[in-house]
């Protein structure tokens, strides 16, 4: 073999797989980890993909594996191990060498990152691959952000593996510096936030309407034949179905509530905070996770104020459920989208909404039927709230009264539904022509001498007949 088309540093879940992926494709690769076996185990597992692959053992030894001008591709966890990484790499490379950051990445890091090549004069990349092990293997959804010919110098290896949309690569250039790392960030928010409502969904069942597991699977995969085909509809089907080799017991039940996380969903948060942009479902979700680690806390609550009621069979239908999360996903998925614009304003990206959509139409975690719509109501109007497409209030005007009906026999018997709850909250204030922030507006006034506008005109800063009342 020649020298490799491209470098790949990090051989754990989703390196090994993409490392396979390139080379199935056709393209010669090197391959190093910071643990030299795993490397040695890699190569050896590789099959009859082994001969495209080259297993290297130290850096410099990778960078002379690879054809001048070098691509490499990072492949470790977000934060110190990255800057390690390319401050590692940096002196062994040439001007013009290429260093891809394809892990998850707050998207401040790869901002700051990129500035730093960029000042150097070298090209770097952070892009977002989403899919897991599987899609890494066999095609993930890949969102790719920085100067637009490092992006072109690559793409035709990226959008090679990434997942197929009946004919289009799910593979698209978002913009300048963090684009395509923020852009995945919010698919994780909307991650959370689709996963918690399905959870919540599935609460409902255990514990209000007493299903057993097996029973919850065959809803899960009647829904998955249903508007609400997905992939994670379809792996809740699997999960609930799995039986526990050690115990026979459903699977399910014996795995602890207590949900993990790696900060994706946190970041999601945090950027729309920063850029006051309303996303409730997804932080009620991200709450959703750190609530789950306060076991012990939660224990306590429940001796004493004692566990959910049950439901009569006739409190709450599983087509009601169904209609639920239909609103739901729409709702979360308008939120997600209305922060990815209101970044592209803030940060000067010009993202392609509708192209995001698209990208996420296969291969990724959130993947379903629904965003093929998505993307044509995006295309549209890309800068509409989701939820005033035509094709979208109609099924919004659908689902509603089944989400409705959900979080009320919910709340009367003490399930807990944050995420649908937070989604319907959102939707009914941005209903409301009037809402009752003019209280607001008066109470700060009133304490702080804020000023307020009147329905009336006559400007901002105007004040009650309270001026002197205030304490603050
Ligand atoms: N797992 C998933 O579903 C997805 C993960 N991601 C992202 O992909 C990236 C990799 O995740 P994943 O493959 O799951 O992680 P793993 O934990 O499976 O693998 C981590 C890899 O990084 C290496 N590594 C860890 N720390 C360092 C360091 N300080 N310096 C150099 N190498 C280091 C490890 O090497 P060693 O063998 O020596 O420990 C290993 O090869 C992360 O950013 C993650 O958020 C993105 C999408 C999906
Ligand atoms: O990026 C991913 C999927 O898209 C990773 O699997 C990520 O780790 C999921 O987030 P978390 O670990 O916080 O649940």
């Amino acid at each position: 073999m020649g020298k490799a088309d491209i470098g790949l540093v990090g051989l754990g879940t989703m390196g090994a797989a993409l490392a396979l992926n390139i080379a199935e494709k056709g393209h010669d690769i090197a391959v190093w980890n910071r643990t030299p076996s795993v490397t040695r185990d890699f190569h050896a597992g590789a099959g009859a993909l082994a001969d495209r692959i080259v297993p290297t053992e130290t850096l410099e030894e990778l960078v002379a594996a690879l054809q001048p001008p070098r691509a490499i591709m990072l492949m470790v966890p977000a934060g110190a191990p990255v800057d390690q990484q390319i401050a590692a790499l940096r002196p062994l490379l040439e001007a013009d060498d290429l260093i891809i950051d394809a892990g998850n990445a707050d998207f401040h890091d790869t901002e700051r990152r990129a500035r730093a090549a960029a000042e150097a004069g070298h090209p770097y990349l952070g892009i977002g691959v989403s899919g897991g092990e599987e899609g890494a293997r066999h095609g993930p959804a890949i969102m790719g952000g920085g100067p637009r010919p490092a992006w072109d110098r690559v793409a035709h290896i990226l959008t090679a593996i990434a997942a197929d949309y009946q004919g289009t690569p799910c593979a698209t250039w978002m913009g300048e510096g963090g684009a395509g790392h923020f852009v995945k960030t919010v698919h994780n928010g909307i991650e959370y936030a689709d996963m918690q409502m399905i959870a919540e969904a599935y609460g409902a069942m255990r514990d209000g309407l007493g299903m057993p597991p097996a029973a919850i699977a065959e809803v899960f995969a009647r829904w998955n034949d249903g508007p609400l085909q997905s992939y994670l509809i379809e792996i809740s089907a699997t999960v609930s179905a799995a039986t526990d080799p050690a115990t026979g017991q459903p699977m399910l039940d014996v795995i602890l509530d207590r949900a993990g996380q790696k900060g994706t969903g946190r970041w999601t948060a945090i950027e729309a905070q920063h850029l006051a942009a309303p996303v409730p479902a997804i932080e009620a979700a991200v709450a959703a996770r750190n609530l789950s680690a306060r076991l012990a806390e939660r224990q306590v609550g429940a001796g004493i104020f004692g566990a959910p009621q049950p439901l009569a069979p006739e409190a709450l239908g599983i087509d009601q459920l169904e209609q639920a999360l239909i609103a739901g996903k729409v709702l979360c998925y308008a939120q997600g989208f209305g922060l990815l614009a209101m970044a592209s304003e803030a940060y000067g990206w010009d993202l392609p909404m509708a192209g995001i959509a698209r990208v996420w139409r296969a291969g990724c975690i959130i993947r379903s039927a629904m965003l093929n719509d998505m993307a044509a109501a995006l295309e549209d109007a890309p800068a509409r709230n989701l939820i005033f497409a035509p094709d979208f209030s109609a099924r919004l005007q659908t689902a509603l009264p089944g989400l409705r009906a959900t979080v009320a026999t919910g709340a009367s018997a003490g399930l807990p539904l944050p995420a649908l709850a937070a989604g319907l909250g959102w939707f009914d204030t941005m209903r409301s022509a009037r809402t009752t922030a003019n209280l607001i507006q008066a109470q700060r006034d009133f304490f702080g001498a804020h000023g307020f506008e009147r329905v009336d005109g006559g400007g901002s800063g105007q004040h009650g007949p309270w001026a002197g009342h205030g304490m603050g």
